[in-house]
């Protein structure tokens, strides 16, 4: 059984006791989607998805390429419809309430949406113009960096570059919930802290912040909520930590390729060696103590390595979310 808490068929975060917790009932939970079903041309896309995201939180769907996670939120903006399932943002059904959606809902355009043939700046302040009660535009462009490249036209802009105008011009009307798409793909550190303390911002605003990610880094540092996605489903949802929570692993580093069987015999009944990267030893299904590392060191002596880092470790999101969806590429 993987980390985490695995998904439970009928819809999950938004009622279970943590979610009640965390105030995101049914009743109030900025987005909630239940049992989301899509199919292209006869191909599953989407198959039950279920999740929710509340007010005041940042909740981050993970998943591997094509996963679902891009529809999900093209649904939930009113910009794609669903076969069949249940989608309420805000209360409201984004397929039908598009007006009403509109002013409080930002949305993480990519490429469209913005006039291309102005700079960053103007196009910003136009965004903001659009709404009644915007922020300061000059802050926010502070935050993010944006005057360097104020007077750039939006073509013309880097790929980061134009990630940064796409927040801001997600945030500048003070939406109530948030659609970030990889808000930090193709950043440099600093823009990612940058964009990262924005988000940070928003949430103690109240602000809804629903974003995807790839960045096992970003998820543990920036989601309040993790909902991991595969195939159209919902696989796993929980806190980073609840994620993470399992038991501490013993993991050192040797030669790669060591046969690892014969230490699962020299260790205690359940013991699981594990090679997740070559040279990088994970050893599971026992306690991570004294004796074990005495064994995993004898083990090592036999094969003539001195094992490196030997320690107790817990697990990484990153080794959940490879659990949870596997190593094959998609
Ligand atoms: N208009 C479309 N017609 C046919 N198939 C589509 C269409 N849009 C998306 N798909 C398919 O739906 C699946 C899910 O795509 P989606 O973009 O939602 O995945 P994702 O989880 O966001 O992936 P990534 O991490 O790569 O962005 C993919 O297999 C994709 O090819």
């Amino acid at each position: 059984m993987p980390a985490g808490r695995p998904a439970p068929p009928t819809p999950p975060a938004a009622t279970g006791p943590a979610a009640r917790r965390r105030g995101d009932d049914p009743g109030g939970a900025a987005v909630l989607v239940q049992d989301l079903r899509l199919a292209y041309q006869g191909t599953t896309v989407l198959d039950g998805l279920t999740f929710s995201a509340a007010r005041g939180r940042v909740t981050a769907l993970l998943g591997p390429n094509g996963a679902g996670k891009t529809t999900t939120v093209a649904i939930c903006e009113g910009l794609r419809r669903a076969d069949s399932g249940t989608v309420r943002v805000l209360g409201l059904d984004p397929a039908r309430d598009t007006t009403a959606l509109r002013p409080r809902v930002g949305v993480m355009l990519q490429d469209g949406g913005l006039p291309t043939g102005v700079g960053a700046l103007e196009a910003l302040r136009h965004v903001a113009g659009l709404h009644t009660d915007p922020l300061d535009v000059g802050a926010l462009a502070d935050r993010l960096g944006l005057r360097s490249f104020a007077r750039t036209r939006v073509r013309r802009l880097s790929g980061g570059q134009r990630q940064r105008l796409a927040l801001a011009c997600a945030l500048v009307g003070r939406p109530e919930l948030v659609f970030l798409d990889e808000p930090s793909a193709g950043l440099d550190p600093q823009a990612r802290l940058a964009v990262w303390d924005v988000v940070r911002e928003a949430r103690a605003a109240g602000v809804a912040v629903v974003l995807t990610t790839h960045l096992m880094e970003e998820a543990e540092r920036l989601a309040d909520d993790v909902v991991v996605v595969d195939h159209g489903r919902t696989v796993a949802t929980g806190t980073p930590a609840e994620l993470t929570g399992g038991p501490a692993v013993l993991t050192f580093t040797a030669r790669p390729g060591l046969p690892r069987a014969t230490l699962e015999l020299a260790l205690p009944t359940g013991a699981e060696v594990g090679e997740p990267e070559p040279g990088r030893y994970v050893v599971a299904g026992v306690p991570a103590d004294p004796q074990v590392a005495a064994t995993v060191s004898a083990w090592c002596a036999g094969h003539d390595e001195l094992p490196q880092g030997l320690g107790v470790q817990r697990r990484t999101l990153e080794d959940v979310f490879l659990d949870l969806t596997g190593r094959h590429l998609r």
